[in-house]
């Protein structure tokens, strides 16, 4: 699979010299999964926020396929293919399902085909179509954001805290929505997530940010087999100080 998404020697935070994220290397293939995963603070938001161009960078680059995009320039972002979903989920709360996601619909495509194509994926939303997006549950309105982010046609969606506020048992329903999605339509997933055993049984790789350095990048199979290594990058200690990075090298793209 052809690579869609580069990151390299990004350095992301909000203020200039003083990175929060720093050095972030990654690559992301079309149809691939990379859970991004670290915890409090460590730097996923502004990551996702970088890469979605709601915050300038402070170094480094970032390409969807063949194009460079701008830094801090959310429409550029959009057009290159990169859509994010807050953790806040950003819907239109006094609006109805149906007019959230026709809202989004990109010119020139027909909404009720977009719609449907949503509707297929979560076929909850089908019954509450006329339910204002507010009145919906969290693991509905959870589905309607992803939803408005699909019918964009992203090639790398970024999902921010999928499961925040959600008890587990939808996060496991929705979860594998989101490898079904990658295998249909090869859309590139970064998915930032707090369940870290749930998100590396559906991602294909893995990245553990601390301090917003890389500490670890493995095959997520790899990592799911090998919890002590995901909580000693968590927790930092040995081969995972937080001074010099002491990340494995970035690995190859999913075939
Ligand atoms: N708007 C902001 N202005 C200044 N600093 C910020 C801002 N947002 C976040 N930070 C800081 O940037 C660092 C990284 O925060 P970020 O929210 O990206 O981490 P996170 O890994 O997403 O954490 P969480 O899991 O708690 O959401 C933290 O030190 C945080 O305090």
């Amino acid at each position: 699979m052809s690579t869609v998404l580069r990151c390299t020697g990004l350095d992301a935070g909000y203020a200039k010299g003083r990175p929060c994220v720093r050095e972030l290397d990654f690559e992301l293939a079309q149809g691939e999964i990379l859970a991004l995963l670290g915890p409090n603070g460590a730097g996923k938001t502004t990551t996702m926020a970088t890469l979605a161009g709601l915050q300038p960078s402070l170094a480094g680059s970032v390409t969807v396929g063949d194009i460079t995009v701008r830094t801090g320039d959310a429409q550029a972002a959009s057009r290159a293919g990169l859509v994010l979903v807050p953790d806040n989920r950003a819907l239109f709360t006094t609006l109805t399902v149906e007019e959230n996601l026709r809202l989004a619909v990109r010119r020139r495509r027909r909404r009720s085909t977009e719609r449907d194509a949503v509707l297929d994926y979560f076929p909850a939303l089908g019954e509450r179509l006329r339910v204002a997006a507010g009145a919906l549950s969290g693991g509905e309105q959870q589905m309607l954001a992803i939803g408005r982010a699909l019918v964009q046609h992203p090639r790398v969606l970024l999902i921010d805290e999928l499961s925040m506020g959600l008890a587990p048992v939808i996060v496991e329903r929705l979860l594998p929505v989101m490898r079904t999605v990658a295998d249909e339509t090869g859309t590139a997933i970064v998915l930032v997530e707090q369940h870290v055993q749930l998100a590396l049984g559906v991602a294909d790789t893995a990245l553990v940010l601390r301090h917003g350095r890389n500490v670890l990048h493995d095959d997520a199979r790899s990592l799911a087999a090998a919890p002590q290594l995901v909580e000693q990058a968590y927790l930092g200690g040995p081969g995972h100080d937080d001074g010099e990075s002491t990340r494995r090298d970035p690995i190859a793209p999913v075939a």
